[in-house]
């Protein structure tokens, strides 16, 4: 008997392994395949790995591209993210196409190229199958430009006037009179963020509140190249992400819940959505997609900004003259303290009037955003990348342009590391030099959806926090002043939070 079944469980066993290596051969290759770029694609990269593509891409972003850009004879060249095909576009042609082109979907670039919100736990929705994500980042803008119009940022000044002067209160409170912008300053863009694109409850709520930036951040920081490159590969920060984004999830699900349970109603963004009647997943994922959206750049933005004040005594005594003459306009009463003077002045002044505040923030945007803007091209075929046609975007390829081709380059900016608001001064007007010159809130057809509101809470911040103290330096940890400011991190995805931190010492103003 066991001279007959020796062979055949050797035979079996043969078979099975062959056809375990086979379906192993099979579903790696379906996993890492990578499609081909045609011949008349710009140059690859040799910046690559086997398999995995440009991995730098993701580790040193712009010295990936500046050296991609000067390896290529035309300035854009071919790569892969993972499985992704990517084409890096520089120059006049490359960037109007870019920006301009209705055949590069904005919500598929950034869909595949940027993990950045959580996946937001499925609902019940049959008709969310049927929706691509072109519809779906639509949908997103038009919800988010109706909540932060000129009537609605009307309505919610009074509340961000509160929030600001509350946070700067505690931190008048402070015995050491040092803070590190991106905790506080972060802190308070979220709190107003929170209040104007999502939820009052949360806003008003500081331990809520607190708990929603824990998770937001823990989300923000598991956003790595691998859950980019291959999102359906397990791995402890894709966990992460799922369990920051669930936590938001059951957080918003229980208020959405509490309201539609017991007949409650809130003048807020979240009462908006129920009341357009979009189902609790859309609401949940619009509040976490806009607080992705708005928290980064404009927290980031309004640390910076701060901190160039506090080391630039020139620009920060203009600022703080700015400051004094739109309180005056709008408050004679010259005895009352420069912070109650500025509770009167009404929105279209905050939003207008504070044009050296908005010098500052552009150049804190210039150095201090860095990054890449994504596309896919959606047309169906290819589409020529230079006037003669000889080179081509392949159809479903992705696109991806660095700010830095013109935010870095010193024929625009001269000493581009340079935070210098003159810049921007008729006399020199260093963004116009060209065309697209300055892209700090989009251009062509996706312009930034919360630049208005973005620039008003930059505007009560920066005003506020003049208002409230004066003698402010940069400082280290211990206290000791810094003389010279840390690099930008111009390898980073998108803005981060400094690795090098600085801090901010203050005094209250008299
Ligand atoms: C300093 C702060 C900010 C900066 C520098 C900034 C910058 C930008 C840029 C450059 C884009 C275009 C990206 C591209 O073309 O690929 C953009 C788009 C967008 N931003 Fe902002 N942003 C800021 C604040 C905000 C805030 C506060 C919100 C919302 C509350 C917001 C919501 C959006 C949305 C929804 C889009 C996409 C628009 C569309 O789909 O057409 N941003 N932003």
């Amino acid at each position: 008997m066991s001279t007959s079944i020796q062979p055949q469980i050797t035979e079996v066993t043969i078979a099975v392994v062959f056809g375990g290596v086979a379906v192993l051969v099979s579903l790696f290759a379906y996993l890492f395949s990578k499609p081909s770029f045609p011949e008349n694609a710009p140059p690859l990269t040799k910046d690559a790995y086997p398999i995995i593509g440009s991995f730098q891409f993701f580790t040193e972003r712009w010295d990936f591209f500046k050296r991609a850009i000067t390896d290529s004879p035309t300035g854009n060249f071919s790569f892969y993210a993972g499985k992704h095909p990517v084409i890096g576009v520089s120059g006049p042609y490359a960037r109007k196409l870019f920006f301009d082109s209705k055949d590069m979907s904005f919500g598929d670039g950034y869909a595949a190229l940027l993990a950045g919100a959580p996946p937001v736990k499925e609902d019940i929705n049959p008709s969310d199958a049927d929706r691509n994500v072109e519809d779906f980042s639509s949908h997103f803008a038009k919800r988010l430009t109706n909540m932060v119009k000129g009537p609605q940022l009307k309505k919610g000044l009074p509340y961000l006037l509160q929030d600001a002067r509350k946070n700067l209160d505690q931190l008048a409170a402070e015995p050491e009179g040092i803070t590190d912008p991106f905790d506080s300053i972060y802190r308070i863009v979220f709190q107003l963020t929170m209040r104007t694109v999502a939820c009052k409850d949360i806003a008003e709520d500081p331990a809520l509140l607190d708990q929603c930036l824990s998770h937001f951040e823990a989300v923000e920081m598991a956003s790595t190249p691998w859950a980019i490159m291959y999102p359906w590969m397990p791995s402890l920060s894709q966990a992460k992400r799922t369990y920051g984004g669930a936590q938001l999830y059951i957080i918003f699900k229980r208020i959405v819940d509490a309201r539609q349970n017991e007949g409650l109603r809130e003048d807020d963004p979240l009462q908006y959505l129920m009341d357009l009647g979009d189902s609790i997943k859309d609401i949940i994922t619009f509040v976490i997609g806009a607080l992705f959206a708005g928290q980064l750049n404009s927290g980031i933005n309004a640390a910076w900004i701060l901190i160039y004040l506090a080391h630039n005594r020139y620009w920060f005594d203009r600022v703080r003259e700015e400051v004094i003459s739109v309180a005056d306009r709008y408050c004679s009463d010259s005895s009352l303290p420069l912070k109650e003077r500025l509770m009167q002045v009404p929105i279209e002044a905050w939003e207008n009037d504070f044009e050296l505040i908005d010098l500052c923030l552009k150049d804190t945007i210039r150095v201090q955003t860095p990054g890449t803007a994504f596309r896919k091209n959606i047309s169906g075929h290819d589409i020529p990348l230079n006037k003669q046609g000889t080179e081509v975007i392949p159809k479903d390829a992705y696109l991806a342009y660095a700010v830095g081709d013109v935010h870095y380059d010193p024929a625009l900016y001269p000493d581009p590391e340079k935070w210098d608001p003159s810049r921007y001064l008729p006399e020199r007007a260093e963004d116009k030099k060209i065309p697209y010159g300055w892209m700090g809130w989009g251009l062509g057809r996706h312009p930034c959806a919360g630049q208005r509101f973005a620039k008003l809470e930059n505007n009560v911040i920066v005003a506020f926090f003049l208002a409230y103290f004066d003698d402010v330096k940069v400082v280290d940890k211990t206290g000791k002043p810094i003389s010279k400011l840390p690099s930008a991190e111009r390898n980073n995805s998108s803005a981060q939070k400094p690795t090098k931190r600085v801090y901010l010492k203050y005094k209250v103003a008299a």
